[in-house]
């Protein structure tokens, strides 16, 4: 029987997603549903399709509460393909931004909200952009594949990093490079990361640093979604990379270019070693109603 479902569409700097309210956790979409309603022709149009429901009602769920027990709110998020993943860094502003405009959760400047993910409990307050998330600790992981786009001349190794989810960052060498990499295709990956990765391509600016903030533009083809506008925990992880490139004397602050905007990624030590954390804007652009 089909059911109605009150959607919400939004974007941070034009990564795009379906977003609906399941508090009681009783919508239970199946992959080739959540890929229908992220369909660009046929269905609503996104990179991902994220459902907030509360903790409590996901096995998930139960583990975040167990992590913090603030953490009412579960970000339930699939990519376009309809594949599950555990983190996504401008999909969690959204959903913040989601939350409070529809009454769910209230967070007056200065509050900390905190979100259950797939890869552990997040949180997020206001800031001059939109919202910042404090993405937790981040690794080096993923060994350094060699990375083969369409269009790019040689094939180069990439920097694998975990920012909840799997990244590789592959350093290009000028930005003309980085603008003919044709990123429709799914860059080739050798050895394959067993459970896939989002690919990054970064340039610096010049000069890479400026007033003490490290500068650079990056292209992303998605794991699950193809090539999209921004990727938050790509920016960071191409941050990461840069910053680990660069070497000794490094900025901890910098200010990532996507073909969608501008995101800013800032790292600081904490307790339980240094995090990372994601700041940028976060939009609702229109409203509907689907059957499913
Ligand atoms: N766009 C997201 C990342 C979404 C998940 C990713 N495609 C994956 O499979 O890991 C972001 O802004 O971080």
């Amino acid at each position: 029987m089909s059911q109605s479902i009150h959607f919400t569409k939004g974007h941070g700097t034009g990564n795009d997603f379906v977003l609906f309210a399941d508090p009681d956790g009783t919508v239970e979409l199946t992959p080739s549903q959540i890929a229908a309603i992220a369909d660009r022709h046929f269905g609503v149009g996104g990179d991902g399709v994220i459902r907030a429901v509360r903790s409590r009602h996901l096995p998930e769920g139960a583990a975040a509460l167990a992590e913090d027990e603030s953490a009412e709110w579960f970000m339930d998020y699939h990519n376009a393909d309809g594949s599950p993943a555990e983190m996504c860094g401008n999909g969690i502003r959204v959903f913040a931004r989601f939350l409070i405009d529809n009454g769910l959760v209230e967070l007056a400047d200065g509050d900390t909200l905190s979100v259950g993910t797939r890869s552990g409990v997040r949180d997020l307050q206001r800031n001059l952009s939109g919202f910042q998330v404090d993405l937790g600790r981040w690794s080096l992981d993923g060994g350094e594949p060699l990375v083969r786009a369409r269009n790019l001349p040689v094939a180069r190794p990439g920097l694998g990093i975990n920012v909840g989810n799997p990244h590789v960052v592959v350093a290009l060498a000028s930005e003309e490079e980085l603008a003919s990499a044709d990123l429709s295709y799914i860059p080739h990956l050798d050895p394959e990361p067993t459970d896939g990765a989002n690919v990054e391509f970064v340039v610096p600016l010049e000069p890479l640093v400026k007033d003490g903030v490290g500068r650079i533009r990056m292209r992303v083809h998605e794991r699950g979604s193809g090539e999209t506008l921004s990727c938050g925990t790509g920016a960071v992880a191409a941050a990461l990379a840069t910053r680990h490139w660069a070497g000794r004397g490094a900025p901890n602050q910098w200010i990532v270019h996507v073909p969608g905007g501008t995101v800013g990624v800032r790292m600081f030590l904490t307790e339980d070693g240094e995090h990372v954390s994601l700041s940028g804007p976060a939009e609702l652009v229109f409203e509907g109603e689907l059957a499913v």
